[in-house]
């Protein structure tokens, strides 16, 4: 049974399903792909963003450091003009005070590398700085520089120094001031942590050795980390100033973006957790897929009704047939006009059932039809009396079976052989055809032997009248080819009062004829069911043949519940 179909093996749950999934497919694809790029567009925007924060940063400290370098050449310019030697450079610090707020300690060295002046310490200290590179290039160019970080002696804290030589007044280098900036003094970091837009990484400066200059964690200052922090500061000297997305830092992905100072020639860098970094994305994200999920929840329902829509037609076609299976359908309710494959199939199922109505049709009629003489055949009679005689019973009239054979039919056969005597049976059948109404039934039983089913009969002399038309149809010689045959037959009429059964008028029938053959053949005798009685035969046989034929005597030989027939002979 085609209800019987499992909801998710159904035709409707698979279509549902296919556009459901395509909806998912197309929007995870379409939605997943331009997430993605959307994605990549906003790591690029966060990080140009970053990038363009730290420039900013970068800037500043490359000013910080030139404004640095410019208030020692002023010093340096004030030294020089008042021919200072070295013992004068520590009372012109001393009288800069406001130094101490760019820089930890200014000290003035002698060409030697020995300290001759200092604004802070004052203590007697012998401190030679010939070793530090700063100095050696100091003296060498006879410019300022700024040096790597490393640790002050004087001030045993991590610093980096900004020199500037002093000449007297022949142009002779003869000292240089030295002003060491503190790598841990909050001023110097303060600010440039200030720029920063997120306060998720962490901002750190590395030389270009990748020695770290500044970094949260102040351990670090002044050495090259490895391990777990390499990777970002590697990161951070890859290129001039970038980005990289692809850092482990600290065991954490990060990002890390990068600039290198132009004035200094360090690279301040910051590195963002991803997930911080991106923060914003992943709610997109989030946001996205929630949207099209809920889309896509949207889209299986909407697709469901839709496909629940369209085969509503294959929902009726399955009741038609199961109906039509149950036999309750008109096979026209499949021929529609529908243009889509509904329609084709509903076609297609009436063109199917229209075959199979008349494959039944030709069955019932061979079923019930005499191959031979196309008459009703012995099988259709036996269903079609009862019924008969059931209806008039119920109608109130009267029915008449005529029971009747071809004379002699073995003689014709014999003479003339099987085929003439088929072609008699089809002709004899066709003359009774034309003798009987359209509501009159005519069969072969078997051999030359036929009945005819009268209903609707009103009274008795009319069963007298259609034996007089069967004779009548007779009379003609029968054209067999080049044969012409003189053909009669022997007919008794049985007419059936109310109540009477098949046997009975059978029996009454085969009675009545009985008598016409007894009496000589080639006419007919009437009985009346269950009265019975010798009366006489019509046709061309005369009563004084039937008496020749001691026909009364046989039929006193009959059982005494058998009423004589009805005989009657005339020429
Ligand atoms: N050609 C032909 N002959 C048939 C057919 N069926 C039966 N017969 C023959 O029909 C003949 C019937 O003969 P009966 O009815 O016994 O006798 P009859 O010669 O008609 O004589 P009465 O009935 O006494 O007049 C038999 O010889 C059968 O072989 C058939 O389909 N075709």
């Amino acid at each position: 049974m085609l209800s019987a179909i499992h909801h998710f093996t159904s035709f409707k749950f698979k279509i549902s399903f296919l556009v459901t999934s395509m909806v998912l497919i197309a929007g995870l694809g379409v939605g997943g792909i331009s997430l993605l790029i959307a994605e990549v567009q906003m790591h690029r925007v966060i990080a140009s963003q970053e990038l363009s924060t730290l420039a900013g940063a970068a800037a500043f400290i490359d000013s910080d450091v030139r404004a640095r370098q410019l208030a020692l050449r002023t010093i340096a310019e004030e030294a020089r003009a008042h021919n200072l030697d070295a013992a004068g450079l520590q009372a012109l610090l001393e009288a800069h005070q406001g130094l101490a707020d760019d820089f930890a300690n200014v000290t003035a060295f002698d060409t030697h590398g020995d300290l001759v002046a200092s604004l802070r310490d004052r203590r007697e200290r012998r401190i030679n700085i010939t070793s530090r590179l700063h100095f050696q290039e100091t003296l060498a160019t006879g410019k300022g520089v700024i040096s790597l970080p490393y640790r002050s002696a004087l001030l045993e804290r991590p610093v980096f120094a900004v020199t500037q030589p002093l000449f007297d007044a022949y142009g002779r280098q003869y000292a240089m001031l030295v002003g060491a900036v503190d790598l841990l003094r909050p001023t110097f970091v303060a600010q440039i942590e200030a720029l920063r837009t997120s306060g998720k990484g962490y901002l750190f400066i590395t030389t270009q050795d990748g020695t770290i200059v500044h970094h949260p964690r102040t351990e670090l200052i002044l050495t090259q980390p490895s391990g777990d922090n390499r990777p970002a500061v590697e990161a951070a000297l890859t290129a001039p100033e970038g980005w990289r997305t692809d850092i482990l830092d600290d065991g954490t992905p990060s990002l890390v973006v990068f600039k290198r100072l132009s004035h200094v020639g360090w690279t301040v860098a910051v590195s963002y957790p991803l997930r911080a970094a991106f923060a914003p994305m992943a709610a997109v994200r989030n946001n996205t897929v929630a949207a099209a999920g809920l889309f896509t929840a949207l889209a299986g329902v909407f697709g469901w009704l839709f496909v629940k829509t369209l085969t509503q037609p294959l929902d009726q076609l399955q009741h038609k047939v199961e109906a039509m299976g149950r036999g309750k359908t008109d096979i026209d309710v499949f021929n529609v006009d529908a243009r889509d494959e509904f329609g084709l199939l509903s076609r297609a199922l009436y063109r199917l059932s229209q075959l199979r109505q008349q494959s039944e049709d030709e069955l019932k009629r061979m079923a019930s039809t005499d191959v031979l003489t196309g008459a009703h055949n012995r099988r259709m009679f036996d269903q079609f009396l009862p019924t008969a005689l059931a209806r008039a019973r119920r109608a109130g009239e009267q029915v008449a079976v005529a029971f009747l054979d071809v004379d002699r039919f073995k003689a014709i056969n014999d003479t003339h052989g099987h085929g003439v005597g088929d072609a008699v049976l089809v002709e004899f059948t066709r003359r009774l055809q034309g003798a009987v109404r359209c509501t009159d039934t005519v069969a072969r039983l078997a051999g030359d032997e036929f009945v005819i089913v009268y209903e609707q009969l009103h009274a008795v002399e009319e069963a007298h009248q259609l034996g007089a038309k069967i004779m009548t149809a007779m009379a003609a010689p029968f054209r067999i080819g080049d044969l012409v045959l003189r053909v009669t037959t022997s007919v008794g009429i049985a007419v059936a009062r109310h109540a009477s059964s098949a046997e009975a008028i059978m029996h009454s029938a085969d009675y009545a004829l009985y008598g016409v053959k007894a009496a000589g053949r080639n006419g007919y005798a009437v009985n009346v069911v269950g009265a019975e009685k010798l009366a006489s035969v019509h046709g061309h046989q005369t009563m004084a043949q039937l008496v020749n034929r001691s026909l009364a005597a046989r039929f006193r030989a009959l059982p005494s519940e058998r009423a004589s027939p009805s005989l009657a002979a005339s020429t």
